[in-house]
């Protein structure tokens, strides 16, 4: 039984080759695909009456023609052309522009609609669209509420419009449902047909919500059945080593530890454990708020993967992080007789050809780096667990080159963006995820001040306050987003400034990202020592920093940076026993600048940072649109679908995990639509 709606868009009336081609850059190439081209919106054409129009909104209004219109030239090709209609008794002028043509057209008394920009004080509109009544020619849109469609330079919203009522028209009636009958039911879900016509289309508000809400569901629906899919074959496939860990050794080396986990921490490493001694590889994500001890459960798992006979290797965004990553682990692991070593780019090739032959016969076991370590020609003996900090900078590209080298080891992403756990099932639904939710006990909130510039004074005063008391300060500089070099002379004059000063009492350091590799390292180590006092610094120090000793976070044009930044930057102080202070300095002008302002000095909890920035700013935003990750989706929004998305996951694992999905004919319609995406193509055989 062939699918008409599999059917190439020129079985449309009036697409040919040379429309399909423009279809065809919009990815539309079957009538399916142009059916389920939806609206980004909707453009309302319904007449309403002046007395409801709100000052610059768009409308369409109805009126009589009266009096001579006028056209004025300027420029050389410009015009401006009015002409007053009445509209219930009222006198309202209606301008064009550019279209002095339509002159001889607008005689007085015909009857005219208007779609355009309402200027309420001058009882105008700017006309966008324009129909005589009296022509009998029925536009489609009279009236009524009109899709709006992303399209190219090739093509009107207008024609896809057509089309799409066309392909409606026709091959409406072979819309198939595809979502389980169960399902429609339990969520109250229109069929697939009518949810179809009524996003584009809409019978009345109520249906296109109605349309919008299903159509978002199996959106997410759909999306979750390929994240858990994958996910429940990437466990199938026993491909991973399965690690024979000595547990008793690995608790004996827990109990060695400096302080005791923290039950969030126990319950991480018990769950990565698990994953390390199981036949699939691990693929998990470990979240925690800042300062919460990632790096401590870093430690423990390459302890075990070491104790189990394998190599680990830890990857982190900077080198100065590689070098602090590497202070810590050195002093947790030599003492168990443990090889680590720094593969850094300032290594010389004496250094680092010996490393390389270290790994590759088998005599380090440790291995910490940039994400170099497993690009270059980095062999391993027998590598077991890749533990990469920051996960969306290690991703997919770099564990097809590590199997590719033969090498199936478990893989452990470290983040410290909490990340709402909604949205962390979005974007990385093919992970398991474990959360780091509470801080170490005795830990003091950062007091948190928001003040304006003109308190630079008062700010200095305190500062010299906490310094006095043996404590060290970071200085983040004004931030000029255009230019590096800008932002890089700004944290040199704030530096001048301190060091005058602070002349004679403390030393002030300066970091940022254009001082060599060496010299970053130098001032670092000299902060960490306590040798420099207030550090001034560009963002560099924004990630994972560790000197519990500093107590003050001082950030210049704090409204600058986003929410989960500022979260970061704060998360450099507060990681030791004594009371620590951030203090923003920030004139934000936008009402949303001051509400971030606000939420930073109400709450120090990185997940609540997370999910109010969310509400305030939607996930693009958050993590960085580029950076996201985050799937585009058509119809649903992850925040304000953010239940449904839930919902979709627990079913879709749930269906997913049945036989009968494979193979049953209830689902054969719904295996029918995933074998449009390769990825189920090879999976489904019928
Ligand atoms: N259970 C614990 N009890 C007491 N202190 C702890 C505990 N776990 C970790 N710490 C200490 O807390 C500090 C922060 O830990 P760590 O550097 O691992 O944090 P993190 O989660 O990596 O945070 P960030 O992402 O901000 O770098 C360190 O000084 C560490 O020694």
């Amino acid at each position: 039984m062939s699918d008409p709606l599999q059917q190439p868009v020129t079985a449309i009336k009036g697409i040919g080759a040379e429309r399909a081609l423009d279809l065809a850059s919009l990815d539309i190439h079957t009538i399916q695909d142009l059916l389920e081209h939806f609206p980004y919106r909707y453009e309302d054409y319904r007449v309403r009456s002046l007395s409801e129009a709100e000052d610059g909104e768009k409308i369409t209004i109805v009126g009589t023609v009266y009096g001579e219109p006028v056209v004025r030239f300027y420029g050389k090709s410009k015009s401006r052309l009015t002409v007053k209609v009445v509209v219930d008794r009222v006198v309202v002028t209606a301008i064009w522009f550019n279209r002095h043509f339509l002159k001889q057209q607008l005689r007085a008394g015909r009857e005219i609609m208007l779609s355009g920009k309402f200027e309420q004080a001058r009882l105008q509109i700017t006309v966008s669209e324009h129909h005589f009544l009296d022509t009998n020619k029925k536009t489609p849109q009279q009236g009524s509420i009109q899709p709006v469609y992303s399209t190219t330079a090739n093509l009107q919203v207008k024609q896809i419009r057509r089309w799409i009522e066309e392909a409606l028209k026709e091959y409406g009636g072979a819309i198939e449902e595809i979502l389980p009958e169960n399902l429609m039911r339990k969520y109250k879900l229109v069929p697939r047909a009518d949810a179809i016509r009524n996003i584009h289309f809409p019978e009345s508000v109520a249906a296109g919500k109605q349309g919008r809400r299903r159509l978002a569901f199996e959106e997410l629906f759909l999306f979750q059945l390929k994240l858990q899919a994958y996910h429940a074959m990437n466990r199938r496939a026993s491909d991973g080593v399965a690690q024979q860990i000595p547990i008793e050794q690995v608790r004996e080396f827990i109990r060695g530890l400096p302080f005791p986990l923290t039950g969030a921490q126990k319950r991480v490493v018990k769950e990565i454990l698990e994953d390390m001694q199981a036949e699939y590889s691990m693929n998990r994500l470990l979240q925690g708020d800042v300062g919460s001890g990632k790096t401590i459960v870093a430690a423990i798992a390459l302890y075990a993967t070491v104790a189990a006979g394998f190599q680990g290797a830890l990857m982190v965004p900077t080198e100065i992080l590689a070098e602090q990553h590497y202070a810590t682990l050195k002093e947790l692991l030599v003492p168990h007789r443990i090889e680590i070593a720094l593969l850094s780019g300032s290594a010389t090739v004496r250094q680092r050809r010996d490393i390389l032959a270290g790994l590759q016969s088998g005599l380090i076991h440790i291995v910490i780096g940039t994400h170099a370590l497993i690009q270059e020609d980095v062999y391993f003996r027998n590598l077991g667990l890749v533990i990469t900090d920051e996960q969306h900078r290690f991703g997919v590209e770099q564990r097809r080159v590590l199997r590719e080298k033969g090498l199936h080891p478990d893989v452990l992403f470290m983040t410290a963006t909490p990340i709402p756990r909604t949205l962390a099932i979005t974007a990385f639904g093919d992970m398991d995820v474990s959360t780091i939710d509470e801080l170490p006990a005795g830990r003091k909130p950062v007091e948190t001040y928001w003040v304006k510039h003109d308190m630079l004074d008062r700010i200095l005063a305190f500062m010299q306050k906490e310094l006095d008391t043996g404590r060290q300060a970071y200085v983040i500089s004004p931030l000029i987003e255009e230019s590096e070099k800008l932002d890089l002379q700004n944290a040199m004059d704030v530096h001048a400034q301190l060091s005058h000063y602070f002349a004679g009492k403390y030393n002030v350091g300066l970091m940022h990202g254009r001082l060599p590799a060496k010299e970053k390292d130098d001032v670092m180590q000299r902060f960490s020592r306590g040798e420099v006092h207030v550090l001034v610094s560009t963002t560099v120090v924004e990630v994972g920093v560790n000197v519990p000793n500093a107590s003050l976070m001082v950030i210049y044009d704090a409204e600058r940076f986003g929410l989960a930044q500022l979260h970061q930057l704060r998360g450099r102080v507060g990681r030791g026993a004594e009371q620590s202070y951030c203090i923003l300095i920030a004139d934000p002008k936008s009402e949303v600048g001051k509400e971030r302002m606000r939420i930073m000095t109400e709450t120090n909890d990185g997940f609540e940072v997370a999910r109010r920035d969310l509400e305030l700013r939607g996930p693009g935003d958050f993590f960085g649109t580029k950076q996201s990750g985050l799937p585009e989706f058509k119809v649903a929004d992850v925040v304000q679908d953010y239940r449904m998305l839930e919902v979709a996951r627990q079913e879709a694992a749930e269906i997913v995990g049945l036989p009968v999905f494979w193979v049953g004919p209830e689902y054969a319609p719904l295996r029918r639509y995933l074998k449009r995406d390769d990825y189920f193509l090879e999976k489904i055989k019928d």
